[in-house]
């Protein structure tokens, strides 16, 4: 083990404080906010020496690479997730996130079309519906004390997005918001617990724990709420006689084409997914979702909080696109909130909530000062890249105007990294922007908010969050 760890010429810097045969397993025992300060020392690290790195997990090596360009490269030479990801294969399996190269290409081909602007702006109307139920819920908290928001914005977000998936009516919504939303709360939590336990990480082990056992239960709970939801879709579209049917609702002002109606369209025509295929792509919906949405708009509103200029700014932008008090936020209304688009980029540039990615290196990569060997991981180091040096002196300061003028932005596109890079960036970010957007919007209008963002401590929990129990404050502005 000691010769694998020795390095080879081109090998990057390694992290100080490795260990022999425990390489730095040691450095991420601890809570969840010293995982998060461990990754983000390692990425700090990689900044320093060039933009890549490495670090050992026991006798595995990891890279951290926060260079753009080798960020790019990397990304789109190795497509395979590494193992930490398999600890969510039996649940997700072939969805998006988890699923194999092979699998990948053919089913995120499929599957972009339904995540297209022009898909997108028919759930214009369903996600105010749903803004307007987050403000009327935060409704009998404004003026009182400082909450947690989150909690809610979990709710707005996973409502939004099975809704939007799988097209639900009120009665089955119920138990998607209830039952499913716990299970997949618990299993997220459970994937990131067992990649901190190193002990778990092999097969043999973990199949024998507590966690193992949990887990297969979870995913049965799961498997009994989804399975027959899409049954019962699949036949009311064969037997065409559900007045919900796609071809009557593509046309229909307000309505749109779930996820799910659109899978199983492709299953009948082209035999392009299986049942248990489709299943998972709705579960890595939900999952990949929730926890990273309502984290960005938390941070957002701390951050909308803690500079009253840009709060106010929101406020006007907001006062000269919509006429009335009520009015919903149309499509068009969105394109006109250029400042608050502004604000958001620059929050999830300067607070991430997924703040690394990683890839399988399957085969030996040449970046531009190193090689990276086959049989480790790579970890992209988005958090590192979103205040790399290139966005200029002013890299680690929130500052939304850089957005309002092109001029001033760096070239490099995957600097951009908030939503991942290169191939297998995000499926869901511009349907995310949308929901930040539209329950930004709703929140700023009806309310005056307070928060600090520089108070924030932040823990890993596959995306980064605030600490629990980080307030906000909201007062009403009639
Ligand atoms: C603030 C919100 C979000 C952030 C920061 C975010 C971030 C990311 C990142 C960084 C990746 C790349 C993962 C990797 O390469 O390993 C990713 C992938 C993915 N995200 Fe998001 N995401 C967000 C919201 C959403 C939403 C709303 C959805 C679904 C509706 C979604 C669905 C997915 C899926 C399915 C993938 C896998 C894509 C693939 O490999 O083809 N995400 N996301």
């Amino acid at each position: 083990a000691w010769l694998w760890m020795k390095p080879h010429p081109r090998s990057p810097a390694i992290v100080p404080g490795a260990l022999p045969f425990i390489g730095h397993s040691h450095q991420v025992i601890g809570d969840r906010k010293h995982l998060w300060n461990f990754f983000r020392k390692v990425q700090l690290y990689s900044l320093k020496n060039g933009g890549v790195c490495e670090f050992w997990l026991g006798t595995h090596k990891f890279y951290v690479i926060t260079d753009p360009e080798d960020s790019l490269t990397l990304s789109n030479t190795c497509l395979n997730k590494p193992y930490v990801y398999d600890f969510a294969k039996k649940f997700l399996n072939n969805g998006l996130i988890t699923a194999q190269a092979s699998v990948w290409k053919t089913h995120r081909k499929l599957l972009n079309p339904a995540f297209n602007q022009q898909v997108l702006n028919t759930y214009v109307n369903e996600i105010n519906v749903q803004a307007r139920t987050l403000v009327s819920k935060l409704a009998p908290l404004a003026g009182k004390e400082p909450f947690d928001v989150r909690k809610y914005l979990i709710n707005y977000v996973l409502s939004t997005v099975t809704r939007t998936s799988l097209g639900l009516g009120t009665e089955d919504q119920v138990l998607i918001e209830t039952d499913y939303a716990e299970a997949i709360d618990e299993l997220v939590a459970m994937f990131c617990d067992r990649g901190q336990k190193v002990w778990l990480h092999s097969s043999y082990i973990y199949k024998w724990s507590a966690m193992k056992r949990k887990e297969d239960q979870l995913i049965n709970t799961v498997k009994n709420i989804i399975n027959p939801i899409i049954l019962k879709r699949k036949s009311k579209l064969k037997a065409n006689n559900d007045p919900n049917n796609y071809n009557n609702l593509a046309s229909t002002p307000g309505k749109f084409k779930p996820v799910l109606d659109q899978m199983l369209q492709l299953a009948d025509e082209q035999n392009a997914f299986t049942d248990d295929d489709i299943r998972e792509h709705v579960d890595t919906l939900a999952a990949a979702s929730y926890l990273t949405t309502s984290s960005a708009v938390t941070f957002i509103l701390l951050v909308i909080g803690k500079y009253p200029n840009v709060q106010e700014r929101i406020y006007k932008e907001l006062q000269e696109v919509y006429e009335h008090e009520d009015d919903n936020f149309t499509e068009q209304d969105l394109h006109k909130l250029v400042y608050l688009e502004a604000v958001i980029k620059e929050s999830m540039r300067v607070y991430p909530v997924v703040t690394f990615i990683a890839r399988k290196v399957d085969r030996d990569v040449n970046l531009k000062n190193c090689t990276l060997r086959a049989g480790s991981s790579c970890a992209l180091g988005l958090y590192g890249l979103l205040r790399h040096p290139l966005w200029g002196a002013d890299a680690e300061q929130f500052k939304p105007e850089r957005w309002l003028d092109p001029a001033t932005l760096p070239e490099h596109r995957s600097l951009y990294a908030a939503f991942g890079v290169g191939r297998r960036i995000c499926i869901g970010h511009l349907l995310s922007n949308m929901m930040s957007k539209i329950a930004l919007a709703h929140i700023c209008r009806r309310y005056h908010v307070t928060g600090d963002i520089s108070t924030v401590e932040c823990e890993f929990d596959v995306a980064l969050q605030p600490v629990k129990g980080h307030h906000i404050f909201l007062t009403s502005r009639k």
